[in-house]
């Protein structure tokens, strides 16, 4: 049985190669949600850091210490040294959770070149004939394939952005009908990569546990239960109106954590962390990781680490290439908050839900703010003033 979106898919590669000067009706976001972008004197956009400020150049920020960048920056050699050096990362890793709900990881693991290989091989596919990327076209109860939309409210205002996702664990979840054959490296670049990120996000997963002080017995690894796990690879084409648009909008992510590699040239994500009003543009450290805090690790730390509103600008001379790791708890896990979480004389601060019913909230009305999460906030609690 075929699953129909609500209306015929647009790539939006194929559009912007069409050479179209306006963006379509659909794509055209209300103006409160517009992207404040500057014009330089060559014509083209970049993203502002502040409207009326200095524009920032996204690619390119040498001479900038990266304390100043705003992010923090950890080092994953500093959590595997021991001693004092990883305690010294679990109190940047508790700060960076509490304050940004994002951090760049360096010295991962991973070296440049791999993950060179691995955005050239997610590239390839979409720059294949649109033909043979129909192929792969996904629909909105799977989400496997090659994608154009989150949502499936008809009517709705689109992204400037095309996608490739997948399921990647359990095994048993991969619909491998889906998985790209050309380039012929994809498969095993992918399945390579998503077995470095998931070992990863293991070690992730137990700093953030010590971070957190749990006990054995109730950490985040055991709340996960089975662990599910998606890449989404995002591609972004020149857009030619990039400040009535946005590549993707404001969501935070519904999973546990996730790990975002991005294009090394092209910038473009921004965040909105709690105590900031404006979007801050997430800087591209050649090599480095970004992880962030998704709802269920919001939900299972009662609040305490935040996941965070981003979203993706566009521009009009370069495309732009992401790829994203979701760590997930099991689609049936039943997630709530830890009670050594929840103080004592208080009530939890999210209501219990399967993390598959969570995740119906954004594959059925799309991006949303942290609209989904707000949504599921227990009216007895006391909702930390941030989530408001
Ligand atoms: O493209 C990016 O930098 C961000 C992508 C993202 O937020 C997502 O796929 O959930
Ligand atoms: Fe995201």
């Amino acid at each position: 049985m075929e699953f129909l979106w609500p209306e015929p898919v647009q790539r939006v590669q194929h559009l912007a190669e069409s050479g179209l000067k306006c963006v379509p009706a659909q794509y055209v976001r209300p103006a409160a949600d517009r992207p404040h972008l500057m014009i330089d004197a060559s014509g083209a956009a970049h993203a502002a850091r502040r409207e009326g400020f200095q524009t920032q150049r996204l690619s390119s920020y040498e001479g900038t210490s990266l304390e100043s960048i705003g992010v923090p920056v950890l080092d994953l050699a500093d959590w595997m040294s021991g001693g004092e050096r990883s305690m010294a990362f679990l109190r940047q890793l508790k700060r960076a959770c509490e304050e940004w709900g994002f951090l760049q990881l360096i010295n991962h693991g991973m070296s440049e070149a791999e993950l060179d290989r691995v955005r050239e091989a997610a590239r390839g596919f979409f720059h294949l004939p649109i033909q043979e990327k129909q192929a792969y076209a996904n629909d909105p109860v799977s989400y496997q394939g090659y994608g154009s939309r989150l949502g499936s409210t008809k009517g709705a205002i689109l992204d400037w952005g095309d996608y490739f996702f997948l399921n990647i664990l359990p095994v048993a979840s991969r619909d491998m009908t889906k998985w790209p054959t050309n380039p012929h490296s994809w498969r095993s670049v992918m399945e390579d990569y998503c077995k470095k990120i998931a070992e990863l996000s293991r070690k992730l997963l137990e700093a953030l546990s010590i971070s957190l002080d749990l006990t054995a017995a109730s950490t985040l690894q055991e709340a996960f239960g089975e662990v599910d796990m998606g890449l989404r690879i995002n591609f972004y084409p020149p857009c030619p109106q990039p400040e009535l648009t946005l590549g993707l909008s404001s969501h935070s992510d519904p999973g546990g954590i996730a790990l975002l590699l991005q294009d090394p040239k092209v910038g473009g994500l921004q965040v909105k962390p709690p105590s900031s009003l404006e979007w801050i543009n997430v800087p591209v450290i050649p090599g480095a990781l970004l992880v962030n805090i998704g709802d269920q690790v919001q939900i299972l730390t009662n609040g305490r680490y935040k996941s965070v509103e981003h979203r993706v600008v566009t521009n009009n001379n370069c495309e732009r290439l992401s790829l994203v790791c979701f760590i997930n708890p099991g689609n049936n896990t039943v997630v709530s908050p830890l009670p050594e979480l929840v103080p004592r004389n208080e009530l939890p601060a999210y209501n219990a839900m399967t993390f598959k019913q969570y995740r119906s909230f954004i594959r059925r009305m799309g991006t949303n703010g942290k609209g989904h999460i707000n949504s599921i906030a227990s009216p007895t609690s006391l909702t930390p003033k941030s989530q408001a």
